[in-house]
């Protein structure tokens, strides 16, 4: 993706992302309900929907794999292609990213995607999701989340992508990295991006005991930017979109690019090796058991 200055942020190293989309419907276009111009056209997929305002310069993006937006191959590949469509498109400068689901903004990985999986799917699943964290990492648009629901692990790690978070307040709505409690660990990509974020000393605490911070306290910690309550988090939103996008876009591209460029080439110089760790650690007996025990456990609670 290149910017206006010639700089590159990052490599188009993407997977094979179209192979996986056969019978979705990427790409298809519609006018969005009681809309009319080009303006109020909305696109997307089966999992992402799209409603772009041209007039803005800013899109909304939908995640709507339910019930909880975990995140599957499918949804993450669609991601990363909406959100490629958006960079190439001119129009726009930013995206809201939100969730279609009622009550969950993300669960995090799906992690039917590799429980009793073989490796070889571990490996591709991996790789969408080191792809679709590059990309949202430093994509040139600017990226607030309007997270209206809960926002666990690799849902949390979507709104740390993002360069301002806006969370519902709503106690159930919790966020932050909780990998220790599942038996599994976030890899240094993640940290580094918690680092980033909250700092080391309160990452090195969260981290470890795998909390999920409700509003007031993810506030506080700086996990988010803002609290609202919940039927103001969209206009929470766009009012920070408003404040992003008042800046240059090629001095605020050079500056983030200038912030974060260090934390994602680190992963790009060990992708595979990451690959590799990510494999061999989920794959183990005792992994598979333990993320198997959680799943039963998440869909028992359900009755
Ligand atoms: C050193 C080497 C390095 C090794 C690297 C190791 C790997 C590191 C990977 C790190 C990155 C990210 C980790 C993750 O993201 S793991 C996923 C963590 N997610 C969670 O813990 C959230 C689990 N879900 C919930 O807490 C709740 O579902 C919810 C999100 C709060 C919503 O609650 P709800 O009451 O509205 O819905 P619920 O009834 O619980 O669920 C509905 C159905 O959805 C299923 N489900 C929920 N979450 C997931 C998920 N993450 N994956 C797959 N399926 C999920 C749930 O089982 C219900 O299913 P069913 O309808 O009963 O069949």
């Amino acid at each position: 993706m290149a910017l206006a200055s010639g700089v590159r942020f990052a490599p188009r190293a993407l997977l094979r992302p179209w192979a996986l989309l056969r019978g979705t419907t990427l790409g298809r276009t519609e006018p969005a309900a009681g809309g009319g111009g080009d303006g109020a056209r909305r696109f997307g997929s089966q999992r992402v929907l799209v409603e772009p305002d041209a007039a803005s310069g800013v899109a909304v993006m939908k995640l709507r794999n339910p019930p909880v937006n975990a995140l599957s191959l499918e949804l993450l590949t669609e991601l990363v292609i909406s959100l490629e469509k958006l960079e190439n498109d001119k129009t726009f400068r930013g995206i809201i990213l939100t969730s279609d689901c009622p009550r969950v903004f993300c669960a995090g990985l799906d992690l039917t995607e590799i429980c009793g999986r073989n490796p070889a799917h571990c490996a591709e699943y991996w790789k969408a999701m080191q792809e679709l964290w590059l990309r949202m990492y430093l994509s040139s648009l600017v990226l607030v989340a309007a997270i209206n629901g809960a926002c666990p692990a690799g849902g949390c790690i979507i709104a740390l992508s993002c360069d301002c978070r806006v969370l519902a307040d709503n106690p159930k709505y919790r966020i932050g990295l909780n990998e220790t409690l599942l038996g599994i660990i976030a890899p240094f990509w993640l940290k580094d991006t918690y680092v980033n974020t909250i700092g080391h000393r309160a990452s090195e605490q969260a981290l470890q005991l795998g909390s999920l911070f409700p509003p007031a306290e993810a506030l506080q910690v700086g996990l988010v930017d803002q609290v609202v309550p919940e039927d103001q988090v969209q206009s929470t939103a766009l009012s920070e979109m408003a404040r992003w996008l008042a800046v240059p876009d090629h001095a605020r591209q050079l500056t983030k690019n200038m912030m974060r460029k260090a934390t994602a080439d680190r992963l790009l110089r060990q992708r595979d090796a990451d690959t590799q760790n990510f494999v061999s650690f989920v794959c183990r007996d005792s992994i598979q058991k333990s993320l198997q025990a959680y799943l039963e456990k998440l869909r028992q609670r359900k009755g």
